[in-house]
């Protein structure tokens, strides 16, 4: 069954308790939360924060998506905030190896992204310590903008290594997800699907949800 995790990034942030509660009671799997630094990706987002002020709204996995220049100086506030799953960028830390172990110190599941334009050979000597791989399907920085293609191989690749070998990570994708392109990121063997526009824009969320879940 694959999961839906909505991305904050798109929700009414004037309401961001009851744009989560909304999302759940719609069906989500995880709540999906982008912190961006103004230097990995051109947007700030959120921090540390507002981690932990979605924490008591949701009993949902927080899967937070960390999108900053060297991530371990900010893995510690996260996990103490209440992330679940911590995913840093392979393109922004300098010893990943070290970073994955740090989250997994403290209880959380670590997860590592791969840019549209990054090889998944760039992550191969860490596979099997994962517990999710996030493939972006976009450029990361901003929500609603349009799925890129070109990313499938590799999810396709993921899938096989992981049957290979037996890992037992997720493949998620993030970008541009929604009831015409899912289909295709489930069929290369992505199992997690992030959608921010496809559901915080509507306003019934259950339908989006359902939407999607039936056109993938
Ligand atoms: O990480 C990111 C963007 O950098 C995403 O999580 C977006 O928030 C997804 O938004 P949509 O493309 O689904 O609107
Ligand atoms: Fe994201």
């Amino acid at each position: 069954m694959v999961k839906l995790a909505p991305s904050i990034l798109s929700a009414d942030f004037s309401k961001l308790g009851e744009e989560v509660r909304d999302v759940e009671k719609a069906g989500a799997d995880y709540i999906h939360i982008d912190v961006m630094d103004g230097h990995f990706v051109p947007n700030i987002t959120m921090g540390p924060i507002v981690v932990g002020a979605v924490r008591p709204v949701t009993t949902l996995p927080l899967d937070v998506h960390l999108m900053v220049e060297e991530p371990d100086r900010f893995i510690e506030s996260f996990a103490k905030a209440g992330a679940d799953i911590l995913s840093v960028h392979v393109e922004a830390t300098k010893h990943l190896h070290r970073t994955i172990q740090l989250i997994k110190s403290y209880g959380v599941k670590a997860g590592v992204v791969l840019n549209p334009h990054t090889p998944v050979d760039a992550v191969k000597q860490v596979l099997q310590d994962l517990d999710l791989v996030l493939v972006m399907t976009v450029n990361p920085g901003f929500g609603g903008q349009s799925f890129i293609e070109s990313t499938l191989p590799k999810i396709k690749e993921l899938h096989r290594m992981k049957e290979i070998n037996g890992f037992s990570y997720e493949i998620e994708v993030d970008g541009g997800v929604n009831d015409q392109t899912a289909r295709q990121c489930v069929e290369a063997g992505a199992n997690v699907l992030v959608a921010g526009s496809a559901i915080f824009d509507k306003t019934d969320r259950a339908a989006a949800i359902k939407l999607i879940r039936s056109n993938s």
